[in-house]
């Protein structure tokens, strides 16, 4: 049977290695550092000249595929899921990190079918890590098959989080109360990499039995939430209802014990969607 998305895969990682050696590379130079939705939600000219580099390349290659690019979308083009083929692309994926120095930067490139991730490649690019999966074929990194941890226990369990740039005190102390719910189970200890994709290949390598978040996007969460699934773990939405990447919520864990636990500890709230202004979108 035809192999209809391994050329499309294999471009994926090649985009992705490319776009890292451009971060690497300026990350030698002054990187003149603008914001977005706050004071804290940076973005560099980095950021946008990757985007466009990953996307002119797959136009050449794949003329009628579509794109969700966090630049792109920040630029006003909508931000829709729909059964075309479809590549979510966060160029750089921590650009706070970027900003800062912090070693932890990945470029994240998922591929969706009918509303499906195909497949998903994030490169952190400073650890030279190349994360992927396709769908049914199983997680890796660098080659090497990886695996969700086997704790069964939340008390022997890690957690990462997010903090996010939403600086809103009401937001921040529902971030904190949940914080505190789950730290006080007790848990080993709670880690954030600055980057939703490495999260949660942090999940998919048994580093961390579970991530979650409320506020990051579509394109930090697509191609990590197949490595997750594909190395054996469970992404569930905050309430415990089933994943949906455009909610702007996840937990992605090691089983379904643990994160039904950490669903319990959440104080929930829902931001607007990723495609709340999309045409014919539920209001
Ligand atoms: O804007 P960026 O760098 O593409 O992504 C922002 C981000 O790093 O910030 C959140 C952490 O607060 C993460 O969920 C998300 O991955
Ligand atoms: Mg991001
Ligand atoms: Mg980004």
């Amino acid at each position: 049977m035809t192999d209809l998305w391994q050329d499309a895969m294999d471009h994926a990682v090649s985009a992705a290695r490319g776009a890292g050696q451009v971060v690497r590379e300026a990350l030698l130079e002054d990187r003149m550092v603008m914001v977005k939705s706050s004071s804290v939600d940076l973005v560099t000219q980095t950021d946008q000249k990757v985007e466009q580099l990953i996307i002119q390349s797959v136009k050449e290659k794949f003329p009628t595929h579509r794109f969700i690019g966090e630049e792109s979308v920040a630029a006003g083009e909508p931000c829709v899921l729909s059964d075309e083929p479809t590549w979510i692309i966060d160029p750089i994926d921590g650009t706070t990190n970027f900003v800062h120095r912090f070693p932890f930067v990945a470029v994240s490139i998922g591929f969706s079918v009918n509303k499906q991730v195909e497949f998903g490649v994030v490169y952190s690019c400073l650890e030279d890590k190349m994360f992927t999966a396709r769908r049914g074929r199983g997680s890796f990194c660098n080659g090497d098959p990886l695996q969700v941890s086997d704790q069964k226990a939340i008390k022997q369990s890690i957690i990462a989080t997010e903090f996010g740039s939403d600086r809103d005190p009401e937001v921040v102390d529902k971030i904190f109360s949940s914080l505190r719910n789950i730290l006080c189970i007790p848990v080993h200890g709670i880690r954030s990499a600055g980057t939703a994709a490495i999260n949660m290949c942090l999940v998919a390598s048994g580093c961390v039995e579970a991530y979650y978040e409320i506020g990051m996007h579509v394109w930090d969460l697509a191609a990590a939430s197949l490595i997750v699934s594909e190395a054996g773990g469970v992404l569930m939405d905050v309430e415990g209802g089933p994943f949906d990447l455009m909610s702007r919520r996840v937990i992605a864990a090691n089983n379904r014990t643990i994160a039904e636990r950490i669903s319990g500890e959440i104080q929930a709230y829902a931001p607007a969607r990723d495609d709340a202004a999309a045409p014919g979108a539920d209001p």
